[in-house]
């Protein structure tokens, strides 16, 4: 079992590796072949007799490719081991203060080792070497013995000197660093090649390799690469050399080197882990990409002691930034039905640690992008959390698929309440439409006891399937005759809860009318437009005539658009949703309408202080010209007097203001018999009150 996933897992990350590193296209990102690399090292750990002579834990880089003349390094070029986490910098430190003999005395705390941090730039590491002062090669990494000679391609790039600014310079000097590309460089060159129609660069990095293997140095000129020195090795008989990392860098800005302005000189571990926490933020507003934080020990003679291990030196570390996306196992497929009834297949698979959580569960959309994933039982599959972005699962390793592996689709009935699914034409989505689903009910009784609706605490979704399950509720409105007798008899649940989750549901029927409609969870009716049309109309009665009558008007309200207006059309006729309301109403008192505050909001209420009565739950509606009163001043007033102001004419509005070149409004109230008032007879009505 371990032998043949060892084998499975060589055999991927050489390909992998060849193609990163020889043919510059990468086929996977970078964390993912980190993660299955440390798959594979642990397995050699655990077992020596797996370490195959072809294992790439044994290996530094690619093969130099062709085209190029290769060239032997006079100092190899190696990789780094790389951190994943503050601990693992624990255990890196401490494994080196035990090749040092310096561990912890008893009694007494571990020394502090000065160690320099620096971003670690994702470019092409380059080994520059300069005979009398004079650059005389430039060759990439290559396999870190050998590389590709490019010395032409490299004398294009400015900040690489082509002669050291040093009055006498040692016999030799070689010099390691980073050329890149910036980020602005990057996003030009990919925009030209598009337009040229040649596959963009998967990233900066490969952008830059392309580049500097390119056979024509007027190209790479033309490509804005830079560089950034970090290492520098002189004869060993020069003896005004650097004693320390820091003091190398100083000397390689003096000699005429570009040295990244970011370094920092740290006094301890506490002061390493400082650096890499502000880096992985600050990161993000640098010009070019880095992918990590590269820690060196200072003092050059304890490198030197601590020497190195098969392919990295002991005294150094890449941290590397925590993954967003990584490999994992799938363990089966399951479905979640959501409370519009739309069914979203999900992977759950072996926890694995993302942007700092573990994460076992990820969306895969829907119908068609499993289809395109091509999921099959048992695969290797790569999954992505992006800062607070849902999990979701990005590509399937087929290579790692197991044979006769079975193809995964969604299933033709609700997994919650087995009826058949429903997928319409030109939609995305597969629904369950059975609207009696304890799924799509649940999802709704979630909706309406958050946090934005109606805020109803000690109801957390546990609880709901419980009532769910029980049969206890069969609708928001259920929810309201739920007594505390009965809720104690539930498992879990005592009378002190029980009474406070009675006493929570009758307060919640005190929240703004806008959280109620919002809380009924109709599509496109988010927190936004339910307070715009909560402020427009009084009640669920009044939006429902408006939109019988003259759903037109609703365009008036600011972000409400025809989508929104179809939405809430839908909604209301349905028949369920037609019942939900009713039963709210009418076995709830007062829901589903601004209740006696008119707390709308928190700030109209402070705005105003308590409303005048007179006219309260009076409604006027203004069409035509007034002779002297404008508009805004004719509602200004009527407000002021406890009235408000809708645009649309029912049999529920109180007065009609009329003014001259009044339309269908005007005809309108007529019609329905209500009391029609002019300028003067609205002036006398609001002075009475
Ligand atoms: N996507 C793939 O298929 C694939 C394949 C192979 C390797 N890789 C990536 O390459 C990594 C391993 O490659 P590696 O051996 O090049 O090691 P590495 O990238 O982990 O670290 C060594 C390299 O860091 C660079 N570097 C940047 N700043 C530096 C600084 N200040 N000091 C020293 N070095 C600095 C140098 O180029 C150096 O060669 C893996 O972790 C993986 O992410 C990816
Ligand atoms: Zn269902």
């Amino acid at each position: 079992m371990a032998q043949a996933r060892a084998e499975e897992l060589r055999r991927l990350l050489n390909r992998a590796a060849h193609a990163y590193y020889v043919l510059d296209a990468p086929e996977m990102e970078d964390p993912v072949y980190d993660r299955l690399y440390r798959e594979l090292v642990a397995l050699e750990e655990a077992d020596p007799e797996l370490i195959g002579p072809d294992s790439p834990t044994r290996r530094v880089g690619g093969a130099p490719a062709e085209g190029f003349t290769s060239v032997a390094h006079r100092v190899p070029l190696l990789s780094l081991d790389n951190a994943f986490s503050p601990d693992d910098l624990d255990v890196w430190y401490g494994r080196l203060l035990k090749v040092l003999d310096r561990e912890a005395q008893e009694g007494s705390q571990a020394p502090a080792l000065p160690m320099v941090g620096e971003l670690k730039i994702d470019g092409n590491a380059l080994a520059l070497s300069y005979e009398q002062g004079v650059l005389v090669r430039a060759a990439t990494r290559g396999d870190g013995e050998r590389g590709e000679e490019i010395t032409a391609n490299v004398r294009t790039i400015r900040s690489v000197p082509l002669r050291l600014a040093l009055a006498s310079p040692p016999a030799w000097v070689e010099v390691r660093g980073e050329a890149f590309i910036p980020e602005a460089t990057f996003t030009a060159i990919n925009a030209e090649r598009a337009e040229r129609g040649e596959a963009p660069f998967a990233n900066p990095r490969n952008a830059c390799a392309g580049t500097l293997r390119q056979l024509d140095p007027k190209v790479v000129a033309a490509r804005g690469l830079s560089f950034f020195a970090y290492t520098l090795h002189l004869p060993d008989d020069w003896l005004a050399g650097p004693r320390s990392q820091w003091q190398a860098l100083d000397w390689l800005k003096a000699a005429g080197f570009c040295v990244n302005p970011h370094c920092a000189l740290c006094p301890d571990l506490a002061a390493v882990k400082a650096f890499c926490d502000r880096w992985e933020q600050e990161r993000r507003g640098l010009p070019y990409a880095t992918d990590g934080v590269v820690v060196k020990l200072d003092d050059l003679r304890l490198q030197e002691e601590a020497g190195f291990t098969q392919k990295a030196p002991r005294w150094a570390i890449a941290l590397k930034y925590a993954a967003e996306e990584a490999p994992s196992r799938l363990l089966r497929l399951t479905c979640q039905v959501g409370r519009t009834g739309v069914v979203t297949p999900v992977a759950e698979f072996e926890p694995v640690p993302l942007a700092g959580t573990s994460v076992s569960r990820a969306t895969l959309h829907n119908a068609d992008r499993l289809a395109e994933l091509d999921l099959c039982a048992g695969d290797t599959i790569v999954v992505r959390k992006a800062g607070e972005i849902i999990p979701e699962v990005v590509r399937v390793l087929k290579e790692l698929r197991p044979e006769g592996a079975a193809r995964l689709e969604l299933p033709a009935t609700c997994p919650e309440c087995g009826s058949v699914l429903v997928r319409e034409e030109g939609e995305a989505a597969t629904r369950c439409v059975n609207n009696g689903c304890p799924a799509i009910l649940r999802g709704s009784l979630r909706h309406w006891v958050s946090k934005g609706a109606l805020d109803i605490k000690g109801l957390g979704a546990k609880r709901i399937e419980q009532l769910v399950e029980n049969r206890l509720v069969h609708s928001i409105a259920d929810l309201y005759q739920l007594n505390a007798a009965l809720l104690a008899s539930m498992e879990g649940m005592g009378t002190k809860s029980a009474s406070n989750l009675v006493a929570a549901l009758e307060t919640s029927k005190q929240q703004p009318w806008y959280r109620q409609l919002y809380g009924l969870g109709i599509h496109h009716v988010g927190e936004v437009n339910a307070k715009a049309l909560a402020s427009r109309y009084r009640s669920v009665t009044d939006l429902r005539s408006a939109l019988d009558e003259t759903p037109e008007i609703l365009h008036e309200i600011p972000g409400i658009g025809e989508r929104t207006i179809q939405s809430l059309i839908n909604w209301f006729s349905t028949r369920a949703n037609e019942d939900l309301v009713k039963s709210l109403q009418q076995e709830t008192g007062n829901l589903l309408s601004e209740n006696a505050q008119f707390a709308l909001s928190d700030d109209t209420n402070q705005l105003h202080g308590q409303r005048p009565t007179a006219l309260a739950n009076k409604s006027f509606v203004l069409t035509g010209t007034l002779p002297t009163l404008k508009r805004a001043d004719a509602q200004a007033l009527i407000e002021a007097a406890g009235g408000r102001v809708i645009s649309s004419v029912s049999n529920k509005t109180d007065y009609v203001v009329a003014g001259e070149k009044a339309g269908s409004k005007l005809t309108k109230a007529k019609n329905l018999g209500i009391q029609v008032l002019d300028e003067h007879e609205l002036k006398t009505l609001l002075n009475e009150t």
